[in-house]
């Protein structure tokens, strides 16, 4: 372990040399104000330049950690109640009741949302410390950058719903489920179906309550606006311009936000989306006009098989790590009757790599959240290369996993899945 000093030095070396690139690029310098760029610059072909900025998160936290000691670590393990502000936050609509433009006070924000002035200020005020509002003069409140952006970003706004009214109660279950469902592989055994008192499986319960779905839908374009697991990764991490003329379907495409963007990159790809029918028809009606032709919408179940045969690929992105291994056979199952030789089915996912492997405390904090997060919300999980390979074997001895390619900077990695040719 570094010393204080040694982390220090680390830190200042490392800062340093990106704050020097920042002012190379000419890039704003990166502020908590409301008018701050919403995410890092893309240091993409800096490699150097992200190795000093991930260097620097780590160790800064490492050094925040060391200067509390122990207890006061263990003391201060109150991500719950964070979690329970956020939620206040959320279901009160109290960002929204605060002007981008001039703030607001308490007493404004009190009769606007409904909520009582003092516990709306315990609530704002826990918020504050994380950064989300701020009090620019005693009890007037102003956006900070991250509240104004979920103010102007709908997806993100999706996102931060759906992770604090689904994801957050699921947690304070966890525990509960896997004292009662450990050696389960079903969908319908969760923390999730614990804290909402159902026992749907976390799709069926939102293909049942449109309202949610519309805002888990929202959330997946949240997601994929996170540069670490941006669908720019799978646009420009496989070899699509070689396909020429051809069809991609995208299995549990959601609605159809991939499918929309490969096709504007790919005039020549057709594209037909999959989904519940509610997504794919919300993802009909917004498609931009100029792609009517290039993208079509089917509603299919995945569990059923396959109705498009013979296209070229079938991409399936975030679509296996929902599911049990048994699961995961059975969809990729009904997909190989339809598969003519040549044709390529895509998982976009993450690969675990072996724990010896070095990796960012960033990103090795994503992933282990993500994991946990699959097991609360679906009873499934992330994987390692040989996971998805006893997957893939076990789905149909005619499917080899035939490359796996890890994009730079991105969290997913594309698994290419081919018929064995004899
Ligand atoms: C984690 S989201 C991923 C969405 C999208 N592929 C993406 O990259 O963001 C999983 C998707 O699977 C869909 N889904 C779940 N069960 C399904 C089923 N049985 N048949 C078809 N789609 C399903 C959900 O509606 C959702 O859109």
């Amino acid at each position: 372990m570094s010393s204080i000093q040694e982390l220090s030095q680390r830190i200042a070396t490392n800062s340093a040399l990106v704050e020097k690139w920042l002012a190379s690029k000419n890039a704003k310098m990166p502020s908590f104000k409301q008018d701050a760029d919403d995410e890092f610059p893309d240091t993409d072909g800096y490699p150097e330049v992200e190795a000093a900025r991930m260097a620097v998160i780590d160790d800064t936290s490492a050094l925040h950690d060391l200067l509390l000691g122990p207890r006061e670590v263990l003391a201060r393990v109150w991500g719950a109640v964070n979690n329970g502000a956020q939620q206040v936050i959320s279901r009160f609509k109290i960002l929204q009741a605060i002007p981008l433009d001039g703030g607001a006070t308490y007493a404004e924000i009190s009769a606007k949302v409904g909520l009582n002035e003092r516990k709306l200020k315990t609530v704002v005020r826990k918020a504050i410390v994380n950064r989300m509002l701020r009090e620019d003069v005693p009890d007037h409140v102003v956006h900070t950058a991250s509240s104004a952006l979920l103010l102007r970003e709908q997806y993100m706004m999706h996102y931060y719903g759906f992770f604090v009214e689904q994801m957050f109660p699921a947690s304070a279950k966890l525990a509960d489920a896997l004292e009662k469902y450990q050696h389960s592989t079903a969908a319908q055994d969760t923390a999730f179906g614990l804290a909402f008192n159902t026992d749907e499986t976390l799709f069926k319960y939102l293909e049942n309550r449109p309202e949610l779905m519309a805002r888990f839908v929202g959330a997946m374009e949240g997601v994929n606006r996170d540069p670490s697991q941006s669908q720019k990764h799978v646009i420009t991490g496989y070899s699509w311009a070689e396909l020429g003329e051809a069809t991609v379907v995208d299995v549990g495409g959601s609605s159809g936000f991939m499918s929309v963007e490969l096709a504007k990159h790919y005039p020549k790809i057709k594209f037909v989306v999959q989904d519940y029918k509610n997504n794919v028809e919300e993802g009909a009606a917004k498609l931009p006009s100029e792609l009517t032709d290039q993208v079509k919408f089917l509603p299919h179940n995945f569990f059923d098989p396959q109705p498009v045969v013979g296209a070229e690929v079938y991409i399936l992105r975030h679509i296996c790590h929902d599911w049990s291994a048994e699961n995961s056979e059975k969809i990729l199952r009904q997909i190989v009757p339809a598969m003519k030789p040549e044709s390529k089915i895509l998982l976009v996912e993450i690969v675990v790599s072996p724990t010896e492997k070095p990796m960012s405390s960033i990103a090795e904090r994503y992933l282990r959240i993500r994991d946990l997060n699959m097991v609360q919300m679906l009873n499934a999980q992330e994987r390692s290369e040989s996971d998805w390979r006893d997957i893939v074997s076990a789905a149909d001895s005619r499917l080899e996993l035939t490359r796996i390619i890890t994009p730079h900077g991105s969290t997913d990695s594309i698994i290419e899945i081919s018929l064995r040719q004899s």
